[in-house]
C-alpha cells in the first residue's frame, strides 16, 4: 500500500490529542492512544502500540479546543510524555483460576520474586463493602451468594467496574524506571468477569436474557472505547481440579462462602478450561483471542517447597520474556 506524510489531527480521548506529521496508510488514518502520547509539537513518542485507527479527523477549531486542554493536561503533569512513553514498555499479565486456586498465594510470590513486577489485587474488600452512604457498608459478595437470582446482575456491574478501575490504574514509578522486563500483573480481568463469571451466572439463570444482553452491551462498549489500555499481553492460568480449590476454600474460611458447593466449582473450571483451554468460548475481542496463556498446576503444594517455587518463578519469567 502507498504511504504519505501528512499531518494527523486525532482526537485522543478526553485529554489528548495528537498533532503531529506521521506517516500513514493511504486509506486508513492513525492515531495515537490517549495513555501514551505527550503533546509537543517537537516530540511525539510513537511506538507502533501507541498507533490505533482513528474514529474521524478533526476541523482545525477543534483540535485548537482540544490543544487548550492537552497542553493544561501537560501543566499538571510535568514531564508526562516521557513517562508514558515509559509506560508503554510495562507488560500487562493476568492471572485466572478458580476460587481459592491459591491465585494470592502465587501473587505473594511473584512480588517477593521481582521489584519490576507489581501485583495488583482483586477488589474483593470493595464488594464486601459497598458504600451506601447509609450507616452501615453493604456486603455484596455476600448478598450475591446469599440471593443469586436477585443479585448476580448488581454484583457484575459492580465487579467489572471495579476491575476496570484496576486495570487502568496507572504502574508505580519504580516500574517506569525497571530496566529488566516490567509487568503489571492483576489478579483476575474484566474478561473474567464476563467469560467465567458472568456467563455462569447466564447459565444458572441467576441472569436473565435481558440482563445479560445489557451487560455485554455495555461490557463491549467499555473494553473497545478504553481500546489498547485494556488490552493484555498474556494470562497465566492457574489450574488446579475443583475438588482442590473446595478444600482450600473451607481452609481459607472467608465467611461469604460457606455455602459454596463443589459442583459451584465444577461449573467455574470448566467455564476456564473452555476459554483458557480448549479455546472454544465466544470471545468478542479480537486481541484476546489471540493473547498467550500459560498454564501453571496449582494443584502443587508450593508454599513450603522451594524448588517448586524456583520452578513456577522460572516459568513465569521465560513467559513475561517471550510476550
Ligand atoms: N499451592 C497451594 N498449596 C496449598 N495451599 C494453598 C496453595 N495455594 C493457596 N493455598 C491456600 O488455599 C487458600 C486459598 O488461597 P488463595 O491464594 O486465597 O486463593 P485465591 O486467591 O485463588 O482465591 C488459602 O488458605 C491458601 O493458604
Ligand atoms: N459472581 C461472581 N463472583 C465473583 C466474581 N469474581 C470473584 N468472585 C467471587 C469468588 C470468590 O468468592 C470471591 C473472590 O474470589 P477469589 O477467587 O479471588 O477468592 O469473589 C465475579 O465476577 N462474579
Amino acid at each position: 500500500m502507498r504511504t504519505m506524510p501528512r499531518v494527523v489531527y486525532g482526537a485522543l480521548g478526553r485529554n489528548c490529542v495528537a498533532f503531529s506529521p506521521i506517516t500513514f496508510h493511504r486509506n486508513t488514518s492513525w492515531i495515537l492512544s490517549p495513555l501514551f502520547c505527550h503533546i509537543d509539537t517537537k516530540k511525539v513518542w510513537i511506538s507502533r502500540r501507541d498507533l490505533v485507527p482513528s474514529r474521524g479527523i478533526y476541523s482545525e477549531n477543534a483540535v485548537k479546543q482540544m490543544r487548550k486542554r492537552v497542553l493544561s493536561t501537560d501543566e499538571k503533569y510535568g514531564n508526562a510524555g516521557q513517562q508514558m512513553h515509559e509506560v508503554n514498555r510495562i507488560k500487562r499479565v493476568s492471572i485466572e483460576g478458580n476460587i481459592a486456586v491459591g491465585k494470592s498465594t502465587f501473587a505473594k510470590l511473584l512480588r517477593s520474586a521481582s521489584k519490576d513486577w507489581e501485583v495488583v489485587p482483586e477488589p474483593v474488600t470493595k464488594w464486601q463493602k459497598v458504600d451506601t452512604s447509609q450507616q452501615s457498608a453493604s456486603n455484596l459478595l455476600d448478598m450475591m451468594y446469599k440471593d443469586p437470582q436477585r443479585w448476580a446482575y448488581t454484583f457484575q456491574t459492580f465487579s467489572c467496574m471495579t476491575r476496570l478501575r484496576t486495570q487502568l490504574q496507572l504502574p508505580p514509578q519504580r516500574l517506569l524506571r525497571a530496566r529488566a522486563t516490567p509487568v503489571q500483573v492483576f489478579e483476575r480481568s474484566v474478561y473474567s468477569d464476563r467469560y467465567i463469571f458472568a456467563l455462569n451466572m447466564v447459565h444458572l439463570g441467576c441472569i436473565s436474557s435481558v440482563e445479560w444482553a445489557v451487560y455485554q452491551d455495555w461490557h463491549s462498549f467499555l473494553v473497545e472505547q478504553f481500546g489498547r489500555r485494556l488490552e493484555l499481553e498474556g494470562i497465566i492460568y492457574l489450574k488446579a481440579p475443583p475438588e482442590i480449590c473446595h478444600k482450600r476454600l473451607g481452609r481459607r474460611g472467608r465467611d461469604e462462602e460457606k455455602g459454596v458447593e463443589l459442583a459451584y466449582l465444577e461449573r467455574l473450571h470448566t467455564q476456564h478450561e473452555n476459554w483458557l483451554v480448549h479455546r472454544s468460548t465466544e470471545l468478542h475481542f479480537e486481541q484476546l483471542k489471540r493473547v498467550p496463556v500459560l498454564v501453571l498446576d496449582a494443584s502443587v503444594e508450593f508454599a513450603e517447597d522451594s524448588d517448586v517455587q524456583k520452578e513456577f518463578i522460572m516459568q513465569v519469567t521465560n513467559f513475561f520474556n517471550s510476550i
